[in-house]
């Protein structure tokens, strides 16, 4: 098995992606937002690229959610923080979301044989759940305006760790995933720290969102492995 690793999304060429699991990783925030809303009992979350879409497609169930500017988009429910999508208000609807870069992401990783979304919150899980697919593997890192994040390569290097372990078949990693596993393992048992000094980190709490922080920076704290089917993403 190949472990492939795109820095952000400008990088995720069609070649890179076709016949592979792809998952899609944005921790902050809207992975983790994905992985929160599914976790709470959304019935399914559409991402799509453009406010307009989203009003568009909406039904009258549907919530709309997202962000520009890291804030709620005007006269939607909903923004891109985590641990707003409860139950409460979630519970089976129907999600269009719409952020600068994960929906992006998203949608570019639609070639793959299979698109997951991955996070801290539900690392182990997803790298079980892609293993179980049986194709070689792309970890799509959003990044954040055409460029890399290093909270997504922590992802991604945290998500490599747990496919080493879980993984049966010999696997053959590119440099750049290499690269990602030694700042993983490095920053182990420091993942708040890491978040919080990388450039998004540090606009969101600046704009108010240390909360989103403290909950994508939870390893592992939920097991929920979000699948597009179609076009939504519902429980894998
Ligand atoms: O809402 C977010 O956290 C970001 C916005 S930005 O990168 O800080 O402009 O969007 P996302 O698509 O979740 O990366
Ligand atoms: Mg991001």
């Amino acid at each position: 098995m190949r472990i492939e690793v795109i820095s952000n999304v400008n990088e995720a060429r069609a070649d890179r992606i076709t016949h592979r699991t792809a998952i899609v990783i944005d921790v902050l925030r809207a992975t983790s937002t994905i992985v929160a809303a599914l976790e709470a009992g959304s019935a399914g979350i559409l991402p799509v690229e453009t406010v307009l879409e989203a009003r568009t497609l909406q039904r009258p169930s549907d919530l709309l959610a997202g962000e520009r500017f890291c804030r709620k988009i005007a006269g939607f429910d909903l923004g891109n923080s985590p641990p707003d999508f409860i139950p409460e208000t979630v519970k089976n609807r129907r999600i269009i979301l719409t952020t600068t870069n994960g929906t992006r992401a998203m949608q570019k990783a639609l070639r793959a044989d299979t698109v997951l979304a991955g996070s801290l919150t539900n690392g182990s899980a997803c790298a079980k759940a892609a293993i179980d697919f049986r194709r070689d593997i792309v970890l799509i890192c959003s990044g954040s305006h055409d460029e890399f994040a290093l909270e997504d390569g922590l992802c991604a290097g945290f998500i490599i760790d747990r496919l080493l372990a879980f993984a049966s078949t010999n696997v053959e990693i590119d440099d750049f995933g290499t690269a990602m596993l030694g700042y993983y393992r490095n920053t182990a048992g420091r993942i708040t720290d890491a978040l919080l000094g990388s450039t998004t980190g540090r606009r969101l709490v600046k704009m108010g969102y240390a909360r989103d922080i403290d909950h994508c920076a939870k390893s592992d704290c939920c097991a929920v492995v979000p699948k597009l089917q179609g076009d939504t993403l519902v429980l894998g």
